[in-house]
Formats: C-alpha cells, sequence, structure tokens
C-alpha cells in the first residue's frame, strides 16, 4: 500500500485571495513578494530549479495573475495548483485541520485589544492558580521584539511574560534557565485549561536563553498547546484504520496529539527535513509522514525578512531530490502551506492568501489542478489514497495524479 509524505512550508502564500479584504490583505504575496525584494535587494533571482520543476512558480503565478524574477524550470515533474481557505481563520490550526478535512467555520475568541489584552479575571485566575504575582506584556507583540523589551525585567523579576497577536493566541515566553522549561510548561497548562470557555485556539510555550537584549533567543523547546480540532480530521480516520500517521516539528501539537501514532520533534530546516528523510527511509508502506516547516513562518514570515526567507525557499529547494530519491515506487509526496506571512507586508501578522497544492510520484507527468476551492481536498485526496470513507469537505484530486 503507498505511502504519503506531507510537508507543510509553514506561511508560503502565494497571492492574496478574494477574501481577503475582510483581513486588510489585499496585494499580499507571500512568495511573489519576497522574490521580487531578494532580485530588489540582492540583483539576483531567487534560485528554485526543483520546486518550479513541480510546478511552484506556476501555481503562484496562476493564484496571482502576475510574474516576479526567479530562475527555475517550467513545469515537468508535479501536479501544481492553487487553493484557497474556507475557515474563518487565517491561523496555523485552521490552515492544518481544512488540509486535513476539517475547516473552522465557527469564529475562534480573540484578545482584541492591543494593551492590557487580557481581561483582568483571566489575569487574577492565572495568578491565583499558579502562585505568581503578576505577569509581564499582557499586551499584542511580535515574540522577539517582546524579549528585547521585557526580557531583562523578567529576569529581574520571575515573572512570566504573556502576550497574544491577531490570531487566537496567549504565548507565554520566559527563560529556560531562570524560570526553567518545566515551570512555563506547567504554566502554560495551566493557562490553557483556565481559557476553556474563551475558545481560544493555542496556548504556546516560547522558552529563550541569553542574558541581555542583545542576545536573548528563542529555543526549539517552543511548545503548541491547542484545543482539540472540532471533527475527526482524516488523520484520525486513517489512524483508526491502520495507517501509521507520522508527525515529525510541531503536527502533533497542532493537532492536539489526535491521529498521530509517532512523533519526533527537531529544530531547524535541516533537521526537520533529515528527520522526514529518516522516517521516508525506515517507515512501514501504509504510513503518512507529516512534516511542518516552522522556520518559515517563525524566522522569516514574522521577522518581516524577506532576504532570509528567499534564503531559506533556496535552502528547501537544494534538497527536494533527497525526497525523491527516498520515495518507493508507490509513494505520493504533497508540498502545500498553511496561510501566509508576506515579509513584505505591514505589521508582523499572518496574511489571507491562497496556498500552493504540490503532488508527486515517481511517475507523474506534469498536471494543472487549477483553482482548489478549499484546503480540504488535499484532505479528501489523502482520505482517498488510504482508503477511508470520503470527509464532508473537499474534492479529492487524487485521479488526475495518475491522469496520462
Ligand atoms: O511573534 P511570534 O511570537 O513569533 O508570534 C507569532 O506566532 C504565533 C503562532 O504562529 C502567531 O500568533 C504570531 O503572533
Ligand atoms: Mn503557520
Ligand atoms: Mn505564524
Amino acid at each position: 500500500m503507498a505511502r504519503a509524505i506531507i510537508i507543510v512550508i509553514d506561511s508560503l502564500g502565494i497571492g492574496y485571495s478574494p477574501d481577503a479584504v475582510d483581513f486588510g490583505d489585499v496585494g499580499a504575496n507571500t512568495f511573489a513578494n519576497l522574490a521580487r525584494a531578494y532580485y530588489n535587494e540582492t540583483g539576483k533571482e531567487i534560485f528554485l530549479p526543483n520546486l518550479s520543476a513541480l510546478g511552484l512558480i506556476k501555481a503562484c503565478e496562476q493564484a496571482s495573475e502576475q510574474k516576479f524574477p526567479y530562475q527555475g524550470q517550467e513545469p515537468n515533474k508535479g501536479a501544481y495548483g492553487f487553493a484557497q481557505e474556507i475557515s474563518t481563520g487565517k491561523d496555523t490550526p485552521s490552515g492544518h485541520w481544512e488540509m486535513a478535512g476539517v475547516p473552522v467555520l465557527f469564529d475562534w475568541g480573540y484578545f482584541t485589544d492591543k494593551k492590557n489584552s487580557f481581561p483582568t479575571s483571566l489575569i487574577d485566575d492565572i495568578n491565583r492558580e499558579t502562585g505568581f504575582d503578576g505577569m509581564l506584556g499582557n499586551c499584542h507583540a511580535s515574540g522577539t521584539e517582546i524579549l528585547t523589551r521585557l526580557g531583562q525585567e523578567h529576569i529581574k523579576t520571575g515573572l512570566p511574560i504573556c502576550y497574544t497577536s491577531a490570531d487566537s493566541v496567549f504565548q507565554i515566553a520566559a527563560h529556560e534557565e531562570h524560570f526553567g522549561l518545566d515551570n512555563l510548561y506547567k504554566y502554560c497548562e495551566t493557562v490553557r485549561e483556565l481559557l476553556r470557555d474563551l475558545n481560544i485556539g493555542r496556548v504556546i510555550a516560547r522558552p529563550f536563553v541569553g542574558d541581555s537584549a542583545d542576545n536573548f533567543s528563542r529555543t526549539g523547546n517552543r511548545r503548541d498547546y491547542s484545543v482539540l480540532p472540532p471533527a475527526p480530521t482524516v488523520l484520525d480516520k486513517i489512524s483508526q484504520a491502520g495507517t501509521k500517521v507520522i508527525s515529525v516539528g510541531k503536527i502533533a501539537d497542532i493537532f492536539a496529539h489526535q491521529g498521530i501514532d509517532e512523533k519526533t520533534k527537531a529544530t531547524g530546516l535541516n533537521a526537520l527535513f533529515d528527520a522526514t528523510l529518516d522516517h521516508i527511509n525506515t517507515a512501514q508502506d501504509n504510513s503518512l509522514i507529516f512534516t511542518n516547516l516552522v522556520n518559515f513562518d517563525q524566522d522569516f514570515g514574522h521577522r518581516r525578512d524577506a532576504i532570509g526567507y528567499a534564503r531559506e525557499l533556496e535552502a528547501l529547494d537544494v534538497r527536494i531530490p533527497e525526497l525523491f530519491h527516498a520515495m518507493s515506487a508507490d509513494d505520493v509526496l504533497f508540498l502545500t502551506a498553511d496561510h501566509g506571512c508576506d515579509p513584505t507586508w505591514s505589521g508582523t501578522e499572518h496574511t489571507r492568501e491562497y496556498v500552493p497544492i504540490i503532488a508527486y510520484h515517481h511517475q507523474i507527468d506534469s498536471v494543472n489542478l487549477g483553482n482548489r476551492k478549499t484546503f480540504a481536498d488535499l484532505g479528501q485526496s489523502v482520505a482517498e489514497l488510504f482508503n477511508v470513507e470520503a470527509m464532508d469537505y473537499g474534492t479529492s484530486f487524487l485521479s488526475d495524479l495518475y491522469r496520462k
């Protein structure tokens, strides 16, 4: 039986979607805009020979009806299309759950006030349950900027740094040594519990190290505490039917550990990629290897670092042939994204965009999958591939991958 590999290039949007106006994101295009910025600042075209051969550039050109500078090839071995999100939010869980066949059609709870973001009653409950005298932050912030601003005070006072964003999140930054990793995780678990009536998607532990504002840096020990997806995802269905579902990176956290049979964590693009390859080299038949490449979003998208993002895409492109080499005759590879995060856009938030859907197996010709109406088309295709009952959302494109 087949194996499937899904790799999420976290935040690689390919052009603002028709509903971007509701998000203030008309004009955003993570991929095209970073390629332009890279060309304008370095004089070089982004070099993506492998991802372009799979159709990534074409998918973006189709989604946005725009051209941008790149060096690569015409699509010649893969299926490529662009998918619109039907979930209400442009956050990571919504994007991942939708691609797994379960869009988020309800509204998340949000902390909308930029300052004094958390309700006083919630802060009181947190202080009482955790035994702390207070918290720092209590505002909207970028996770790196807030360390520069409050990291020192955190070390001095021992109080955790709590912040949020336009996403449905409660984030907690704390020093790995001064505050301690276990204490941070314990604090997060308490907050997760106290948020139960507010419909907040995730509590995120953001541990960091360093001894001054110049060198505070976040570590790979981030942990996401997600609520459960609103319905069984394709991961639950195939896992129950006997497919081994293997998470690489933060996939397991995003799915609240539902429908996951094995997990490997790793930090950084190359380590995540190596872990994915290890699983492709060893996983039994009838497995799904599901990887999230968080660095694109966390280190470049939110940091509004277009040049870094472009270089990271080139670094990913170089490694694509290793995937082909590791894949067996029946294996199917999917590349996609969960939302946009245009590094040339104002602010530091995600952007409402189409995402690419790329598929590859060794016998595939170049196939244009066109405009997909929901990310759930991927989940529906995975359901068909592993022979489980159809999901409620999405249209499978599996047969298109074997069209001659
Ligand atoms: O600025 P940092 O801490 O990276 O936060 C970002 O990461 C969160 C989760 O993706 C988003 O809500 C966004 O605010
Ligand atoms: Mn994401
Ligand atoms: Mn993000």
